[in-house]
């Protein structure tokens, strides 16, 4: 374990009903031993797939104000891991916060929530896309789901298996923007799998963990995966690792879920799967 308690500044939405973004990534990390300090990018009543009159309070304006509390307060962080952003302003707002912490050479996980299953989410304009690419620049890691790798490249959305040999290759062009390190989640393979492929450019390596797919689609599994992930390269787990944890984790989350027959838009059951991360740290 870590000596020291690594802190991890959270750029993400609190979904307040419905298990994704911070109510289960607050959760995760202090579960591996991580300080979280939240910096609320939106406060919505629930998450947005599967509710309908979503009640939504777009947090863009207040954000400088608690960061620069921070700067006065001469804090410093490991991580900086953003997720869920909720408009195009907000995601330069979320690049001066990057550039204002980058002393302490933080590392920089983006997480470029925008859509899934070939959708962008109905929040998600063309523009943010485009200011999403340039965020995405200054990341030393990301995270896309197959979907928003497909829209950062331009590439066509296909849902039948892609090609191996041409998913390496958009691992290392998404890997030309800027970040070392790429995971492409949630690759539909045959056999029933889905797959987790990655490129490390500073290994010149890829990996690829996979897992036996379980029936049924929930919200959150991207952000319980990059959360797993994050505290598990915090602390000091080799990428292949700390992915097979995630995907691990996740597999075991929606097995608990699934047993348990409860509603698929209220997200897994991470009360019933933490004890075994905490186990596992
Ligand atoms: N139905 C599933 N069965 C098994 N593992 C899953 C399932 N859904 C997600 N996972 C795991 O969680 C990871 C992240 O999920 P993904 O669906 O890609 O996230 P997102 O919510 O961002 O679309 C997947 O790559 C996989 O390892
Ligand atoms: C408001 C909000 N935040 C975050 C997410 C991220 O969820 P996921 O982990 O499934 O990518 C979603 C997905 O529905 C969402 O609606």
């Amino acid at each position: 374990m870590n000596p020291k308690v690594p802190r991890v500044a959270a750029v993400h939405d609190i979904s307040c009903f419905g298990r994704c973004s911070l109510t289960v990534i607050m959760p995760i990390l202090s579960c591996l031993g991580i300080q979280v300090c939240p910096l609320p990018t939106a406060i919505l009543s629930t998450h947005l797939g599967g509710f309908k009159n979503v009640a939504f309070c777009d947090f863009t304006d207040r954000m400088p104000e608690f960061f620069h509390h921070w700067q006065q307060e001469g804090l410093a962080f490991d991580c900086i891991y953003s997720g869920f952003l909720a408009s195009e302003e907000q995601i330069d707002v979320v690049s001066r916060f990057i550039d204002m912490f980058a002393g302490n050479n933080p590392l920089v996980l983006v997480d470029p929530v925008m859509g899934d299953e070939g959708k962008l989410y109905s929040v998600y304009t063309p523009k943010m896309q485009a200011h999403m690419q340039t965020l995405v620049r200054k990341a030393d890691i990301i995270t896309p789901n197959y979907t928003e790798a497909c829209f950062l490249l331009g590439e066509r959305y296909q849902d039948d298996r892609p090609d191996v040999d041409k998913l390496k290759q958009w691992l290392v062009r998404l890997a030309d923007f800027g970040p070392a390190k790429v995971v492409m989640t949630g690759i539909p393979f045959v056999g029933e799998k889905i797959a987790n492929m990655a490129y490390d450019r500073l290994e010149h390596s890829f990996y690829e963990v996979s897992s036996e797919y379980i029936r049924g689609q929930y919200p959150g599994t991207g952000d319980v995966f990059a959360s797993v992930l994050a505290g598990s390269l915090l602390n000091g787990f080799s990428l292949p690792a700390a992915m097979k944890r995630a995907a691990d984790f996740v597999a075991l989350g929606i097995r608990t879920t699934f047993a348990a027959g409860t509603p698929a838009r209220e997200g897994i059951l991470l009360e019933r799967a933490l004890p075994w991360l905490c186990r596992n740290i």
